[in-house]
């Protein structure tokens, strides 16, 4: 059975660990360093992308995820997750991970739409996938090897760049499971 890691440090972890149980993967919460070991791919979670960079800090986590990267394993960064893994951050001279070749802005979408639903057209998903925003980044610019999956008034909310897969918005807060299924393919593809 494929193991399918979320990073545990902070966000929406347990709803992750559902969604990819629901798609007949074992879900493993991630939050010791060892564990990414176990693990054939990871999900970074939404949540608060500077207290979840506070928290990789603190428990060592920035080297073995670069390395995880580096291994050519899968990673999905949803929301904060995808603040996370990108190469570029508007207002900032520093990314995090900086491993997916976007170019991301913060709570961007706006005060009166903090947070929404969207129906949205996904590449490799469907074309009524419900995704829930919350204070979510949108991607500005992609690099010339990243895929767009999804846009939404104009804006990017969902890319993929080979073992890389980004999206803006919470896949893991309905019961359509197809964007965690996505990952989950990439994943079997990988091995
Ligand atoms: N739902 C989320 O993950 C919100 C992301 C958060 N606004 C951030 O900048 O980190």
């Amino acid at each position: 059975m494929l193991k399918i890691g979320v990073l545990g440090l902070q966000g929406a972890v347990r709803e992750h660990i559902h969604s990819i149980e629901a798609c007949g993967a074992e879900g493993v919460v991630v939050k010791n360093v060892s564990q990414l070991e176990e693990v054939d791919g990871l999900i970074i979670p939404g949540g608060e992308s500077t207290t979840m960079r506070r928290l990789i800090d603190k428990y060592d986590f920035m080297e073995p995820l670069k390395k995880f990267a580096q291994d050519g394993k899968p990673m999905f960064g949803t929301c904060a997750g995808l603040i996370i893994l990108a190469k570029n951050l508007v207002g900032y001279s520093e990314p995090h991970l900086g491993v997916l070749d976007v170019t991301v802005e913060r709570n961007s979408f706006g005060r009166q739409k903090d947070s929404f639903e969207a129906e949205l057209m996904i590449t490799g998903v469907g074309e009524d996938f419900v995704g829930v925003f919350i204070r979510a980044p949108h991607i500005v610019e992609v690099g010339e090897d990243v895929e767009i999956l999804s846009k939404h008034n104009g804006r990017i909310v969902a890319a993929r760049q080979g073992q890389f897969l980004g999206c803006s918005f919470h896949p893991e807060l309905t019961d359509d499971h197809r964007m965690t299924q996505l990952f989950i393919n990439m994943v079997k593809e990988s091995k």
